[in-house]
C-alpha cells in the first residue's frame, strides 16, 4: 500500500515475532495488505510462511507483535472469532471430511457464515464456481488430490472471506490442477484479499501483484511481484537452499485443518 491509496489496509501486521524454544520462526514482520491485495509470501523451507499464517489465523499466538483486521485488533482473539470477522483459510493437506459428500462438506463450512435457508443454495453455487458443480453428491474420498484442493478452497471461499489465506495450493497439484486452481483464484472476487505462501513462482507470477521474501525469519523485502522474483538478494535466499528454483526441494507437510475455523493442527 503506498501514501496515496485512499482504501485503508484490510490487514496490518507489525513486529510479530514467534519462537518454538531457540528457533526463532518470525522476527518482528511487518506488512500493510490493501483491500483487493493480491500479496505472495515467498522463502526457503523453514523461513517462517506458515508460522505467518498460523499466527494471522489465530491458530498459534505470538511472542510478541500486533494483528489488525479492518481496523480491529485481533492479536488475543481466537481462530473462530478471527473466522466470524472474515479470515478463512485453505491448507496444504486439503482439510476436507472424506466421509461427506462434496456438497456437505461445503454446507457445513457455510454454517456459522449462511442463515439456514441459504446454505445449500450458497454452497451449490460456490462448487459450481470451483467446477465442481458435477461432483456435489460424490463423496470427498472419492476425489483427486487436486480437486480435494479446489473444494478446501471452495470451503474456504463460501465464508465469504475478506481475507482469504492460502498456504502453498499449488503443491501437489498436476499441470491441469494447478490450471484449474489458477482460474478460479483469477476470478476471486475484488472484495476478497488474498495472502499467498507459494513455493511455486509460477503461480506466484500469475496470482500476485506485491510479494514478502521472508527469511530466518525475517522479512527480506516486499516489492511488487516481478522486483521480488529478481532481485539478487532473493535469489541468493534461494540459492542458500538445495535448490534454485522455488517451486523444487519443498516439504509439503501438511498443517492445519478446518475452513474456516481456522482451528490447529
Ligand atoms: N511447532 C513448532 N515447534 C518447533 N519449531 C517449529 C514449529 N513450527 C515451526 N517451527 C520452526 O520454525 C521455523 C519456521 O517454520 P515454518 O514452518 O513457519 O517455515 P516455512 O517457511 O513455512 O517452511 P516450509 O516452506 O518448509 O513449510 C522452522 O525452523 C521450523 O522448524
Amino acid at each position: 500500500m503506498t501514501d496515496r491509496d485512499p482504501s485503508p489496509p484490510v490487514l496490518v501486521l507489525d513486529g510479530l515475532t514467534r519462537r518454538y524454544g531457540s528457533v526463532t520462526a518470525l522476527d518482528g514482520v511487518g506488512l500493510r495488505l490493501p483491500a483487493r491485495a493480491r500479496h505472495a509470501v515467498i522463502g526457503p523451507n523453514g523461513a517462517g510462511k506458515t508460522t505467518l499464517l498460523h499466527l494471522i489465523a489465530g491458530t498459534e499466538r505470538p511472542d510478541r507483535g500486533t494483528i489488525v483486521l479492518g481496523g480491529r485488533d485481533l492479536t488475543r482473539t481466537g481462530p473462530a472469532r478471527r473466522a466470524r470477522y472474515g479470515i478463512a483459510r485453505s491448507f496444504q493437506q486439503p482439510a476436507v471430511i472424506g466421509e461427506l459428500t462434496v456438497l456437505d462438506n461445503i454446507v457445513l463450512a457455510a454454517w456459522s457464515h449462511h442463515p439456514r435457508r441459504d446454505r445449500v443454495p450458497a454452497a451449490r453455487e460456490q462448487l459450481a464456481a470451483v467446477g465442481l458443480g458435477d461432483m456435489a453428491h460424490r463423496l470427498a474420498s472419492e476425489l483427486s488430490h487436486g480437486r480435494r484442493g479446489l473444494l478446501d478452497l471452495a470451503a474456504a471461499l463460501v465464508c465469504r472471506p475478506r481475507l482469504l489465506l492460502l498456504d502453498e495450493p499449488a503443491a501437489g497439484l498436476t499441470d491441469r490442477d494447478i490450471g484449474r486452481l489458477l482460474d478460479v483464484l483469477g476470478q476471486l472476487s475484488g472484495d476478497v484479499a488474498m495472502l499467498l505462501v507459494e513455493h511455486h513462482t509460477g503461480v506466484v507470477t500469475h496470482l500476485a501483484d506485491t510479494v514478502t521474501v521472508l527469511k530466518d525469519g525475517k522479512a527480506l523485502l516486499t516489492a511488487p511481484t516481478d522486483v521480488a522474483l529478481n532481485h539478487p538478494d532473493v535469489r541468493e535466499a534461494y540459492l542458500g537452499t538445495a535448490t534454485d528454483h522455488p517451486g523444487r526441494g519443498v516439504d509439503h507437510r501438511g498443517k492445519g485443518s478446518g475452513p474456516c475455523s481456522a482451528s490447529a493442527g
